[in-house]
Parts: C-alpha cells; sequence; structure tokens
C-alpha cells in the first residue's frame, strides 16, 4: 500500500509578472495565476485524485491556489492545514526588488549564487538549506504519517519551499536541485510506501 503526494506550486503571482523578489511578501494571484490553479484542480479532477488532507502555506497566493482546486474538485467540507514553515524561502534583503535591477547592480552570477546555490543565503534570507532545515521536519512530523497511513495528501505551497521537499524524496544532490524548477500550478506527485520513502514518481 502506498500514499499519495501531490505537491503543487501557487499560480503565477503578481510579483511573479512583475519580476520581484516575493519571499515572505504577500501578492495574490494573477489572472493567469488563476487560471493555472484551476487548470490544475481540472487535471486532478479528470485523473481521479480526491487528496484526503490538505496542507498550505501561510501565504495568500499558496491559499488561493488550494481554494481554487478545491472549487474545481467540487470538495466543500474540508480541514486545511496552513503552516508558515510551508512559506516560500525567505529572500531577505532582496524582497521587493526587481530580479533584472538585481543582476544590474550586485552581476547575473551573484544573483544566480543568491536565487539558486544551496547554502549561500541572500544577504538577511534563507538559503535552500535554511528552508529545508524548517521544511522537511515539519514534513516528516506532519505529513509522512498520513502518507504511511496511505492517505492522499495536497501540499499547496512555494517554489523553493517545495523543491526543499523535491530534493529531500528525489535524494537529489545540491548541484541536482539546483537545476530543478518548479513550473507555476504544475502538480509533482509522488507514491510514498510504508517505510515513508518514494515509492514512484507519477506523470500526470
Ligand atoms: O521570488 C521568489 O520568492 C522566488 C519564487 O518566485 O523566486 P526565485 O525563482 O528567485 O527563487
Amino acid at each position: 500500500m502506498t500514499g499519495t503526494l501531490i505537491l503543487v506550486r501557487h499560480g503565477q503571482s503578481d510579483w511573479n509578472l512583475k519580476n520581484l523578489f516575493t519571499g515572505w511578501r504577500n501578492p495574490d494571484l494573477t489572472e493567469q495565476g488563476i487560471g493555472e490553479a484551476r487548470h490544475t484542480g481540472k487535471q486532478l479532477k479528470a485523473a481521479g485524485y480526491v487528496p484526503d488532507v490538505y496542507f498550505t502555506s501561510a501565504l495568500r497566493r499558496a491559499q488561493h491556489t488550494l481554494d481554487l482546486i478545491l472549487e474545481e474538485l467540487e470538495i466543500t467540507e474540508v480541514t486545511i492545514t496552513r503552516s508558515k514553515l510551508l512559506n516560500e524561502r525567505d529572500y531577505g534583503d532582496l524582497s521587493g526588488l526587481n530580479k533584472d535591477d538585481a543582476r544590474a547592480k550586485w552581476g547575473e552570477e551573484q544573483v544566480l549564487i543568491w536565487r539558486r546555490s544551496f547554502d549561500v543565503p541572500p544577504p538577511g534570507g534563507e538559503s535552500l538549506k535554511d528552508t529545508a532545515a524548517r521544511t522537511l521536519p515539519y514534513y516528516d512530523a506532519e505529513i509522512v504519517p498520513l502518507l504511511k497511513a496511505d492517505k492522499t495528501v495536497l501540499v499547496a505551497a512555494h517554489g523553493n519551499s517545495l523543491r526543499s521537499i523535491v530534493m529531500a524524496i528525489e535524494n537529489l544532490t545540491p548541484e541536482q536541485i539546483l537545476k530543478r524548477e518548479l513550473a507555476t500550478g504544475e502538480p509533482v506527485i509522488y507514491k510514498i510506501g510504508a517505510d515513508g520513502k518514494l515509492a514512484e514518481k507519477v506523470a500526470i
């Protein structure tokens, strides 16, 4: 028997569209982002997924994404656990800055290091390693026991908070996770075995 884990990055946010570092700032979805979230819900419904348990972050763009998925799944009676431990990586002093302006100021290479290195945090913010240090204990304590009990769990969260979980589940190296991008609204689906480890990655 296996549990099913569905990870969904939020749809395009207003600050994704404006090309701003977002982190813990709290923009909502754009019209495109709303469409992406609805599309995810429709895809999951068409594939027959009916999650038992729902998690999201403390940020609006992820919560709104989950609400839209639930609407498409036509699920109204639901308990949602919202935790800031699933929040996006904190971008610190870069939050709110334009990514192109940051490249012009600090150089392409430095900005890439801040964005995609494993353990170099942006000034005043979190590295992916720092993010994993809060997401993974939460995942292990709150989500893995449900998966071991054969539940289907949906987590609507963020590019980097989900990358930290994907890295652990797929046992990726820091070099491999650097290159892994999660598209807005694109679900990643895993079957997780009774040992809590990856049994199978499922295409949708
Ligand atoms: O701004 C952010 O919080 C993230 C996700 O959009 O950006 P990046 O792709 O640089 O990790």
